[in-house]
C-alpha cells in the first residue's frame, strides 16, 4: 500500500496520495530524498491514516486538501522530525497555520498553476447553465428529440449582459478576462482589493471595440458585495475560505439576485449556504448553477441532485494534465526546499521557472504561507 523509490535516500518524503507525473518523483530522488507515495484505496485519508504514514522518522509530506492537517498532525510530524508539508492545491483551508507555526513546520501551496485551468472550469460552467447543456444532452440520449422547435431549451445570451466577480485574485481575474473578452459581458467585482491589472485590461479591450465601432464593454469595482449580487446575471465565486466568506452566499443574498441569474462556484463548498441554494433553486426554476464545489464534499445536500437548474461537477476545476503535474512539481519543490534549507522564492505568483522541464529548478521553495512567521529567509532570485 506504499510504493517506493529510492529506498537508500537520506530524507524521508510522504506523499499521501499518488500525483500525476514523475517529474516531482525525479526531482526529489535527484536530492538525496527516499519517497514513498501512499497507494491506498481509500479516497480521504483520516488523521490516524496519516499517523500510521508518518511513522517515527518523516522529513516532509506532500498532502492534500481533503485532509485535516491541524495540531494533530503537525506534532506527529515535528515528532518524526519533520520541518515540511505542502498541500497539493493553492486553497489550504484545510491546515491549521496557527498550529504549523506552533511546531515550525512550513506550510506550501501551489498558486498560479491552475490558475487558467481553473478559470476556464468556471467559464464551462457558466456557459453549461447558460445554456443548459447537460439538461439538452440527458434530453437527446434519452431518445427524446423529435425534431428542432422554437422554444427548445431556451437559454441566456451572455453578450452584452454583465459579470459579476466576488473575489478578485488570481483565478477570479483570470475567469473575468475570458467572460468580457470572450463574450464581451460587462464586468462588475468585488473584493477587498483594487484588481488593477484586470481594470486596465478591459479598459484596454473596450478601447479596441470601440475602435472597431462596436459597443465598449465596461467595468465597475463595487463598494460591497450586494452591489455584485443585484446587478449582474452570471456570478461566479472566487474568494478563498475563510471566517469571512463563509456562507457568503446565503438566503437573504440569494434573494436579491436576478430570478434569472446564474451562480458559479469553484471556490469552496462552504462559500455557499447549500441549503438555502437548494430551496431557492426549487422556488426559481429558471435561476441556474454551475457547482464544482460542495458543502459537505464528496456530498451534496438532499435535493441538490434532483434538480435540472443545477449543473454539478467533483471538485475537477484544476484538472487538465499539465496543471496537475505542476500543482505535484511545486508541492514537492516546497517540501525539498525545506528540507535542504533553501530560501522562500520571492514572489508566488511568478512560479514559471520551477515549471520549466528543461532546466533545474531553481534552489528555493516556490511558495510557502507561513514563511513570514517562521521567519524563513527569502531568496534574491
Ligand atoms: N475548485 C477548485 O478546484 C479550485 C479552487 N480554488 C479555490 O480558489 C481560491 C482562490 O484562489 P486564487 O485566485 O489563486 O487566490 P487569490 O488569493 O489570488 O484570490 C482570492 C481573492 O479573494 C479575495 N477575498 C478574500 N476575502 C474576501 C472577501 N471576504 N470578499 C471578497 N473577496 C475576498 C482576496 O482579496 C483575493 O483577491 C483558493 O483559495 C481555493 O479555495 C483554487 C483552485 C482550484
Ligand atoms: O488548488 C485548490 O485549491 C483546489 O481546490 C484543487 O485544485
Amino acid at each position: 500500500m506504499v510504493q517506493v523509490w529510492n529506498p537508500n535516500g537520506k530524507y524521508r518524503v510522504v506523499s499521501t496520495k499518488p500525483m500525476p507525473g514523475t517529474r516531482w518523483i525525479n526531482l526529489l530522488i535527484e536530492q538525496d530524498c527516499r519517497v514513498e507515495i501512499c497507494t491506498r484505496k481509500k479516497t480521504i485519508l483520516s488523521v490516524e491514516d496519516i499517523i500510521a504514514l508518518i511513522g517515527d522518522k518523516c522529513d516532509g509530506v506532500i498532502g492534500q486538501l481533503t485532509e485535516d492537517w491541524g495540531e494533530t498532525l503537525f506534532s506527529a510530524l515535528s515528532r518524526a522530525g519533520g520541518k515540511a508539508f505542502s498541500n497539493m492545491a493553492v486553497g489550504y483551508n484545510n491546515v491549521d497555520v496557527n498550529a504549523a507555526n506552533k511546531y515550525g513546520v512550513a506550510v506550501g501551496n501551489t498558486p498560479g498553476v491552475l490558475t487558467e485551468t481553473t478559470a476556464e472550469l468556471a467559464a464551462s460552467l457558466s456557459l453549461s447553465a447558460a445554456r443548459r447543456i447537460v439538461e439538452a444532452d440527458e434530453f437527446m440520449r434519452a431518445g427524446l428529440y423529435d425534431g428542432w422547435l422554437p422554444n427548445l431549451f431556451v437559454g441566456n445570451l451572455l453578450k452584452g449582459q454583465t459579470v459579476g466577480v466576488i473575489g478578485a485574485g488570481r483565478i477570479g481575474s483570470a475567469y473575468a478576462r475570458m467572460m468580457v473578452e470572450g463574450f464581451k459581458m460587462n464586468l462588475i467585482y468585488y473584493d477587498l482589493y483594487q484588481a488593477t491589472r484586470l481594470e486596465k485590461f478591459v479598459t484596454a479591450y473596450a478601447e479596441f471595440l470601440k475602435a472597431n465601432g462596436e459597443q465598449p464593454v465596461t467595468w465597475k469595482r463595487a463598494a460591497s458585495m450586494d452591489e455584485v449580487l443585484r446587478e449582474a446575471d452570471v456570478i461566479s465565486l472566487h474568494p478563498i475560505l475563510d471566517k469571512t466568506t463563509y456562507h457568503l452566499v446565503n438566503k437573504e443574498r440569494l434573494s436579491i439576485m436576478k430570478k434569472e441569474a446564474i451562480l458559479v462556484n469553484c471556490s469552496r463548498g462552504p462559500v455557499i449556504d447549500e441549503v438555502a441554494l437548494v430551496e431557492h433553486l426549487k422556488q426559481n426554476p429558471m435561476f441556474r448553477v454551475g457547482l464544482d464545489v460542495f458543502e459537505d464534499e464528496p456530498y451534496m445536500k438532499p435535493g441538490l441532485a434532483d434538480l435540472k437548474n443545477a449543473v454539478v461537477v467533483p471538485h475537477i476545476a484544476s484538472a487538465s494534465k499539465w496543471t496537475r503535474e505542476g500543482m505535484a512539481t511545486l508541492a514537492a519543490l516546497n517540501v525539498l526546499g525545506k528540507i535542504k534549507g533553501y530560501p522562500v522564492w520571492s514572489d508566488p505568483n511568478r512560479i514559471e521557472p520551477f515549471l520549466n522541464e528543461n532546466v533545474p529548478p531553481p534552489a528555493a521553495s516556490p511558495s510557502i504561507v507561513n514563511s513570514k512567521s517562521l521567519g524563513l529567509p527569502v531568496s534574491r532570485l
